[in-house]
């Protein structure tokens, strides 16, 4: 059998965990969720994507995100080095492709926490992810939370909130629906989703 880049055989496609699609309005607490399940579980791997957004203050360049210009974003893009990409609020973000098929290919559980578009264009080229929805328990939260979290100027918000809208009415695409009253709860039904528990 061929030997993967990393040098281990790779884990046959029918017995490999699902890869997992995490999605949901900006400030839903999707970061939240994701940090405490890996607290627990560090074996769930996140996928570290590229943006040209600016660091918030004390995020780190390859933990967070990759932090990157956008001559080098249009590098990525052009290269194929991404599995997909999408335009936020302003900003370009985009899943490494290479780490994200190497993790599968040596069957360990791979988490993508992604936006709306990105989550459609994963759904195209590999149908076999599950593609799970972060809900806000009301939009009043969703509001108090993307506000409260005190990261964005108020005029980033109201983009993050316009964005928000289209991302609640698209709830029906994704298989399934968690609501976050709980993080605890939220990323105990994440990991169980996901066959890591
Ligand atoms: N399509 C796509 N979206 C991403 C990627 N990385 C992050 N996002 C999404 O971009 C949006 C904005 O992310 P960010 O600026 O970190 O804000 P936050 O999610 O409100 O903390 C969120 O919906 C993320 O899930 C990626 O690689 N591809
Ligand atoms: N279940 C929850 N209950 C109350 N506040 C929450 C919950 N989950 C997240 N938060 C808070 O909401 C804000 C946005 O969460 P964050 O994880 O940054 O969202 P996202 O990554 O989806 O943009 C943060 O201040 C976070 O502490």
């Amino acid at each position: 059998m061929a030997a993967t880049s990393r040098g281990t055989t790779p884990v046959p496609p029918d017995v490999r965990p699902r890869l997992t699609v995490l999605s949901g309005p900006s400030g839903v607490g999707k970061s939240t969720v994701v940090a405490h399940m890996r607290k627990e579980h560090p074996e769930v791997w996140l996928s570290v994507s590229a943006t040209t957004r600016k660091p918030r203050p004390g995020e780190k360049h390859g933990v967070q995100y990759f932090f990157v210009s956008d001559d080098e974003m249009d590098k990525l893009i052009a290269n194929g080095e991404l599995l997909e990409w999408a335009e936020f609020a302003g900003n370009r973000y985009g899943t490494p492709r290479r780490a994200v098929i190497e993790r599968l290919e040596a069957g360990e559980p791979v988490l993508l926490e992604i936006d709306l578009q990105g989550a459609r264009l994963v759904r195209e080229s590999m149908p076999e992810a599950q593609l799970v929805f972060l809900a806000p328990p009301s939009w009043e939260e969703l509001v108090r939370r993307l506000t409260g979290r005190g990261t964005e100027a108020p005029e980033v918000i109201e983009r993050r909130l316009a964005a928000a809208k289209v991302e609640l009415a698209a709830e029906a695409e994704f298989d399934t629906t968690l609501v976050n009253t709980s993080v605890e709860d939220v990323a105990r039904e994440l990991l169980a989703l996901m066959k890591v528990l």
